[in-house]
């Protein structure tokens, strides 16, 4: 069993439980209650300047205890207040301490959109980020069959909320592609493995249409790999370790925001700079 079949194993015990308290059809009733959010593709693209979309994440099974995080409203709102043009949540539980009540504490403090975080393996999932407040929700590409990736991309977006489909490959991005998606994430991080994989955006990026909005995850260390990210032409980066564990969460986000800046000099029509034959992939430590 690979690490992403373990994680999902752990996370279809956890919706088994809240889905005998809370039954689907519940659920939905308390999403059409929810107030409409707008489609966040738009927001996340970097025509003027790289976006960040910055991460409440405590713990990982690849880097283990990342920061304690008593108050994830608290370090939202640093985020939102450093720049981030989105904040990501972690709500797996087992693997990376996080909860639906993150995700309803940080709803409640900003008013920057909202990814739910975690691993999606059936509708129930998604109705619950509505729920919940998000606007954005995750989909990888490596958790699901492709006909309920398919479906997952279009309930998503019949209930408002943008799928971001995170893929790790070539073979990957071409199913997000056919599901339909119009916001892809690539994650540098090999969920299977948990092995990281520098040069996986730059791999991946050229094959995904400019109106796709391309978001770079993983191993974002600082402003130097926003750069990287950007010049390989990047809308966003999605960043987590480098914020939770940085002393200055706010200042740390601007400073992530501010290199982007510098890539276009923040004009909206701003070229997206071509990666030069030959120069390398995004420098990591
Ligand atoms: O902490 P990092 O290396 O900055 O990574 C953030 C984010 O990309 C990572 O948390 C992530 C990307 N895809 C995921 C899927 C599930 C859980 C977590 C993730």
């Amino acid at each position: 069993m690979n690490a992403l079949d373990g994680i999902i194993e752990g996370v279809r015990a956890g919706l088994a439980r809240r889905r005998s308290r809370v039954p689907e059809c519940e659920l939905r009733d308390l999403a059409s209650g929810v107030r409409p959010v707008p489609d966040c593709a738009e927001l996340l693209r970097g025509t003027d300047g790289l976006k960040v979309i910055a991460e409440v994440k405590r713990a990982s099974p690849a880097r283990g205890r990342l920061a304690a995080i008593e108050d994830p409203a608290e370090l939202a709102a640093a985020y939102e207040a450093g720049g981030a043009a989105a904040v990501s949540v972690l709500t797996e539980e087992l693997h990376f301490a996080g909860s639906l009540a993150d995700l309803d504490a940080v709803r409640a403090r900003v008013g920057v959109p909202l990814l739910r975080k975690d691993f999606v393996v059936d509708p129930y999932q998604v109705w619950e980020a509505r729920v919940h407040g998000a606007s954005l929700v995750l989909l990888i590409v490596a958790a699901l069959e492709q006909p309920l990736l398919v479906d997952l991309v279009a309930q998503a977006a019949e209930i408002g909320l943008t799928p971001l489909v995170e893929v790790h490959d070539q073979a990957e991005a071409r199913r997000a592609l056919d599901a339909g998606a119009w916001v892809i994430g690539v994650n540098a991080r090999d969920l299977k493995t948990l092995e990281m994989n520098k040069g996986a955006f730059a791999a991946i990026a050229p094959d995904i249409p400019e109106n796709v909005v391309r978001i770079a995850a993983s191993g974002v260390r600082g402003p130097r790999c926003a750069v990287e990210y950007a010049e390989l032409g990047a809308d966003a980066i999605l960043v987590g370790e480098a914020l939770v564990t940085s002393g200055h969460h706010r200042e740390a986000v601007a400073a992530l925001v501010a290199a982007g800046r510098s890539i276009n000099g923040g004009r909206p029509d701003g070229p997206r700079f071509p990666r030069l034959p030959g120069s390398p992939g995004p420098a990591f430590p």
